[in-house]
């Protein structure tokens, strides 16, 4: 059994915008931090956003800790071998079912049995990542809201067979990371996707129907309704490829056709227009 005060080093695998903000977090409350990818480039790219992202909040006063001793904490790796000292391991890779059991099947062979194992996915069911392991007891959904350094929420889900125990562990190193914890039934989208997707979805088909362009749908939205960013400019954000994955889960999982992923957003992701992490999205970076 892993307590919280036993668990020094969190692994993050996945080093695209989320296990990189998901690393920073950790590393700045004082977690030993493995950060690994597939390419090293991923990784020194990750790790300049970090530095990035570390010198923005120290230079605003938002942390105390000067970014070098807190950068001091994170390695990296594209060896998932080298994970094994790790106590607690969050998974952030592609939205892709078959990906993340391949991954956490091989993790569930060379990880120390004690070891929690969550996963950052934004709606695949939790119940079935967990079944690619011997250990669905230590499995959990961690869901943490991009850009990671700045939002404050951590979606909890529990899988059918996640213990109460693993669920106190993530809900205290959620809180640990500064984030406030909500936690969701194991159903497609939990809560904030299931019901911020439909709307981004929305957005398209408004846009490819004609009833607006880009600019005015992001503008009624930002203005009309408060938010912080357009819906379509959100999807650019999120990640056009992530909001289709995410749609066919919902509509696969829920089976209701109002879920249908509108073609227009399915063209961009064909397209390779992933948004602003391929440069080119709705819009152009
Ligand atoms: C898909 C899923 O599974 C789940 C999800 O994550 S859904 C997506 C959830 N996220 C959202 O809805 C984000 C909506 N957008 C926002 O909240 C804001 O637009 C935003 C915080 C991203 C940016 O805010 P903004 O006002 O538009 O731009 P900007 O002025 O650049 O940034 C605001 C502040 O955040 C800071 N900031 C933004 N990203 C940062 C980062 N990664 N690190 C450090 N600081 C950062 C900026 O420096 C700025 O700070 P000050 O206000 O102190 O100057
Ligand atoms: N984007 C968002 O707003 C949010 C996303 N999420 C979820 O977080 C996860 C990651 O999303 P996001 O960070 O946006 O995606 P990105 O595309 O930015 O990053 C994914 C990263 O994972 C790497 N990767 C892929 N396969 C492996 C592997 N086998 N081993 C190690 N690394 C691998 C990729 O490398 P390469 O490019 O070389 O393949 C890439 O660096 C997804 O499950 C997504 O649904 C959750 C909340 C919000």
């Amino acid at each position: 059994m892993a307590l919280t005060s036993q668990i020094k080093t969190i692994a993050v695998i996945g080093a695209g915008q989320m296990g990189s903000g998901i690393a920073q977090v950790a590393a700045q409350a004082g977690f030993q931090v493995i950060i690994c990818d597939n390419r090293s480039e991923g990784l020194n790219k990750a790790v300049q956003g970090i530095e990035k992202s570390l010198a923005k909040l120290f230079e605003k006063g938002k942390i105390d800790e000067h970014p070098p001793a807190i950068l001091g904490r994170i390695k990296k790796t594209t060896q998932l071998s080298d994970l094994v000292s790790a106590d607690f391991i969050i998974e952030a890779i592609h939205e892709n079912e078959a990906l993340k059991k391949e991954i956490f099947s091989q993790l569930d062979k060379i990880m120390p049995a004690h070891v929690t194992f969550a996963s950052n996915t934004s709606s695949l069911p939790i119940t079935r990542l967990a079944s690619a392991t011997l250990r669905p007891q230590q499995f959990i959904g961690m869901h943490f809201m991009n850009p990671v350094p700045i939002m404050g929420l951590v979606e909890i889900i529990r899988g059918h067979s996640t213990s109460n125990e693993t669920y106190e562990i993530t809900k205290l190193l959620s809180e640990k990371m500064g984030k406030v914890t909500v936690c969701s039934q194991d159903y497609p989208g939990f809560i904030v996707n299931r019901i911020l997707m439909p709307m981004i979805n929305e957005a398209f088909y408004t846009l490819m129907e004609g009833i607006a362009n880009a600019e005015d749908i992001d503008a009624g939205m930002k203005l009309g309704t408060n938010q912080p960013m357009g819906p379509l400019t959100l999807a650019d954000f999120i990640g056009l490829d992530t909001c289709y994955a995410i749609m066919k889960v919902l509509h696969d999982g829920l089976g209701d056709s109002k879920y249908r992923p509108c073609p227009l957003l399915k063209k961009y992701v064909d397209a390779g227009h992933f948004g602003k992490k391929t440069g080119q999205g709705v819009y152009k970076y």
